[in-house]
């Protein structure tokens, strides 16, 4: 057996960070040996640091890691660093390591937008990261990033990309989404009286990081591998509506959409298309990839957070209440669990691809 590659994890005492610490306990490609959060947690044993909030134990072999700061120095030996940066500070961090030569996967949403940097759904677009391979055949063989999608779009892309594979551009595309309360951080969280008995129906900045990143995953990787041509406003039309409930993890999303050619497919076959649906990372064989990436489920009232939030460990995606639409073609319920295939699993995933391919 390989030696695993060294990892290490940014913000690591946030939700996101505390899903990474979870997730990499055990992994049979990747040892966690860094840890790193802000001046208040640095220098402190990582269980003293933490307000843990998982329902799952810390894990034992993180408890005495001691935090680091934030620097690349202290991350000089990881093969891949994993960021689950507040987005506030994540920009001139990441930018530091990627300049000190550090494989970087990150949460944040400081560099998705950046041209050079591949925005991944690992059960979705994992070709884009061949950009990393045009990179290093450029001979700029050190640092680079790789940023993952934000939580909802990750939900809502999945089981838009076996739909476009086999029945062509979808022109139109409705989100209403309903997003746990772990979505929004552990510092500081989102306030007990704003969730109980309640729903808020806006999240800062949501929508429209749904509507562009959507075109962006969906976009076409360029002849010469460099850049990603994200599809036009001409090619789909994406709205989403973002809302927060009382539920701790899984972010639901009620999704309309139209298909551009016609005749449309039948509901059968959609679901048909949804449930065949084997994803690349699957057939690389890397260890977190869903066995079956897209769970149809029959039943009237499902998908439901607390009981299908865990299909696949968190790395596959539930699609439920497929039917026609009567404005657009058809609409269906998505669940996705938000820092596991929405944030931290992406991330493990990703790695897992970049390590296939040999990128890492
Ligand atoms: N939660 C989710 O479902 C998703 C989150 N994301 C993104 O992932 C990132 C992390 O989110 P989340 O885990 O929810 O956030 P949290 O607020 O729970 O955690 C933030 C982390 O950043 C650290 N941090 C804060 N300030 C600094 C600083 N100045 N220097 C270094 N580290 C600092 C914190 O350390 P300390 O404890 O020491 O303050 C903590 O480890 C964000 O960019 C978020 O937008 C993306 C997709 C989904
Ligand atoms: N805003 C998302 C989580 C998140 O932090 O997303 P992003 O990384 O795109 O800012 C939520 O509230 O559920």
């Amino acid at each position: 057996m390989c030696a695993r590659k060294i990892a290490g994890v940014l913000g690591a005492t946030g939700a996101v960070g505390q899903r990474f610490i979870l997730l990499l306990a055990d992994h049979p490609d990747f040892e966690l040996k860094v840890l790193g959060a802000s001046s208040r947690s640095a220098g402190k044993k990582y269980i003293d640091a933490v307000v843990w909030k998982q329902t799952d134990l810390l894990p034992e072999f993180a408890e005495n890691i001691v935090v680091s700061e934030c620097k690349s120095d202290a991350f000089k030996e990881c093969d891949i660093v994993f960021s689950g940066l507040d987005a506030d500070y994540a920009g001139p961090i990441e930018k530091e390591f990627v300049e000190a030569g550090l494989a970087v996967v990150s949460n944040a949403k400081n560099y998705r937008r950046a041209q050079e940097v591949p925005l991944v759904v690992p059960i979705v677009n994992p070709e884009h990261l061949d950009m990393i391979e045009a990179r290093k055949a450029d001979g700029k063989k050190s640092g680079f990033i790789v940023c993952i999608s934000n939580c909802s779009t990750a939900g809502l892309v999945a089981p838009l990309k076996p739909l476009v594979e086999k029945f062509g551009p979808i022109d139109a595309l409705t989100t209403t989404t309903l997003q746990a309360i772990s979505g929004a951080g552990f510092s500081p969280g989102i306030p007990g009286i704003d969730v109980l008995d309640n729903i808020v129906p806006y999240i800062g900045g949501e929508e429209d990081k749904i509507e562009w990143e959507t075109t962006k995953i969906l976009g076409h990787l360029s002849s010469d591998k460099k850049e990603i041509r994200a599809l036009s406003s001409e090619e789909i039309k994406v709205s989403a509506q973002c809302n927060r409930v009382a539920v701790s993890d899984g972010h639901t999303e009620c999704i309309s959409l139209r298909f551009k050619n016609r005749p449309a497919p039948s509901v059968e076959q959609v679901k048909d298309c949804l449930k065949t649906y084997v994803c690349d990372a699957y057939k690389l064989g890397c260890h977190s990839a869903p066995k079956q990436t897209i769970h149809v489920l029959e039943q009237n009232d499902r998908p439901q957070p607390r009981l299908d939030r865990n299909r696949d460990a968190g790395f596959g995606v539930s699609v439920g209440r497929v039917r026609e639409d009567p404005v657009l073609d058809f609409k269906m319920v998505v669940l996705s669990h938000n820092t596991v295939i929405g944030a931290a699993g992406a991330g493990i995933l990703i790695a897992e691809i970049l390590l296939a391919k040999k990128l890492i």
